[in-house]
């Protein structure tokens, strides 16, 4: 593995900029989802908006204005406007909250945000009925609706819910259908007694044919796309924590409205001991939650924590006793489950609003950053020692 490892690997950020790949029904050049937009992308993505057939209204146009001034002249640069000057000070007030966003990242999230434009005025996508629901391609997820809930299951117990590449992709569906079925809450749990213990790390064994490279870059694809839909969720998302949870199962519930957990859970986000760094968005979403310094405990040294710490810092909402916590949960589901959903779905709109293109642009860096970290030696190294069972978490 260190052999392959040391033949494949590159330096940070090369090869980001591909050749992009045609989508002529959008008339847009859009690249592979965890490479960062070209100029040529960008350039696009500009003209593409002027032939936008609906106008997307002031919010969103205040947001295309700050991601191209960021993504064109840097960071904001120039005096703030007076006081009487609305309108400027407006445009001035959305560059200037996108801070220090790297110009790349800000050309990536102008032309994501344009690719969704143009997709939402081309196709509107009507209410999918319950029944019209997909069901996951292996026995590995189960997806049930009853009382209101969404239930997506992690099923693979005796792996402790590792998660396959299949899941990545059977959950990125099952999301999508519930965000659109009548259900008002949607939980995500697992069988057994583990929570989920992360990236099932054979994935990584699979190499196609264009080699560790070319792996690394489907990964960071299905990544940012499988996060993308937690950030994008529209309706209450509750993680139902049966269990310990590692890795991208633990960094996921910074986007999370409610976490409950048994009092047997733990969250460990061991990246460094793997080689890796943090997804998610937790290295915006844990330091927000948990203050700078514990996160860089869990996220920099792997600290484990019980229920009850991760409580204490706001990761988790409230911890059940083990032998109740099912019975406990559940009834408290049931009757969230009954509030008007398109009050919720509202509140929570406004709540995640916000944040939605704060969390894109991290997303989109931390799925860049492992991508080269996944060719690192130090990653390989640590992935081949749990394979060949000499380390565990
Ligand atoms: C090319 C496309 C690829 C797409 C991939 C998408 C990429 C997105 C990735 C995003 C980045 C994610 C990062 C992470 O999640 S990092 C965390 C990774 N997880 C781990 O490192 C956990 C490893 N597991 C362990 O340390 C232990 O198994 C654990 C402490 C969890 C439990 O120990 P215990 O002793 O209780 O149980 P066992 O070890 O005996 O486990 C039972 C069987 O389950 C297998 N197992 C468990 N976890 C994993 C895992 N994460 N990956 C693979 N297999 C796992 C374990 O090997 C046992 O199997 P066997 O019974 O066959 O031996």
């Amino acid at each position: 593995m260190a052999g392959l490892a040391g033949r494949f690997a590159r330096r940070w950020f090369s090869g980001l900029l591909g050749s992009p790949l045609q989508v002529p029904a959008l008339g847009l050049h859009v690249r592979g989802p965890a490479m960062l937009a070209s100029q040529k992308d960008f350039n696009n993505a500009v003209s593409q908006v002027k032939l936008l057939k609906e106008d997307p209204g002031n919010e969103v146009k205040l947001k295309l204005y700050a991601l191209y001034k960021q993504a064109t002249e840097g960071p904001c640069n120039v005096p703030k406007p007076g006081m009487l000057d609305f309108i400027n000070k407006t445009k001035w007030d959305a560059w200037n909250a996108l801070g220090s966003l790297s110009k790349e990242a800000a050309r990536q999230n102008y032309v994501d945000l344009v690719s969704r434009l143009s997709a939402s005025s081309e196709s509107p996508s009507p209410e999918a009925p319950a029944a019209d629901r997909k069901q996951p391609e292996s026995d590995s997820l189960v997806v049930t609706s009853e009382d209101g809930i969404t239930t997506i299951r992690l099923n693979r117990p005796a792996k402790k819910n590792a998660l396959t590449t299949q899941m990545y992709h059977d959950i990125i569906a099952a999301l999508q259908a519930a965000s659109k079925d009548e259900s008002a809450i949607t939980v995500l749990t697992g069988s057994g007694d583990y929570y989920c213990s992360g990236n099932d790390l054979t994935n990584f064994t699979h190499l196609p044919a264009g080699g560790l490279e070319e792996m690394a870059r489907s990964a960071a694809a299905l990544l940012r796309d499988f996060v993308n839909c937690f950030i994008d969720f529209p309706k209450p998302l509750v993680a139902v924590v049966n269990g310990p949870a590692v890795g991208i199962s633990v960094t996921i519930l910074g986007l999370f409205d409610v976490v409950y957990a048994t009092d047997r859970a733990s969250f460990h986000t061991p990246f460094s001991h793997l080689g890796q760094s943090p997804e998610g968005c937790s290295s915006y979403t844990f330091p927000k939650i948990m203050g700078s310094s514990k996160a860089a405990e869990m996220l920099l040294f792997g600290k484990k924590l019980t229920a009850q710490e991760a409580c204490a810092q706001g990761l988790v909402t409230e911890v059940f006793p083990d032998g109740t916590f099912q019975k406990e949960v559940w009834a408290r589901l049931k009757a969230y489950s009954k509030l008007p959903p398109n009050a919720m779905r509202i509140s929570k709109q406004i709540i995640r609003n916000r944040e939605k293109e704060k969390l894109h642009a991290v997303n989109a860096e931390e799925s860049s950053v492992l991508r080269e970290r996944w060719q690192s030696d130090e990653c390989m190294n640590a992935i081949a020692s749990f394979l060949s069972r000499k380390a565990k978490l």
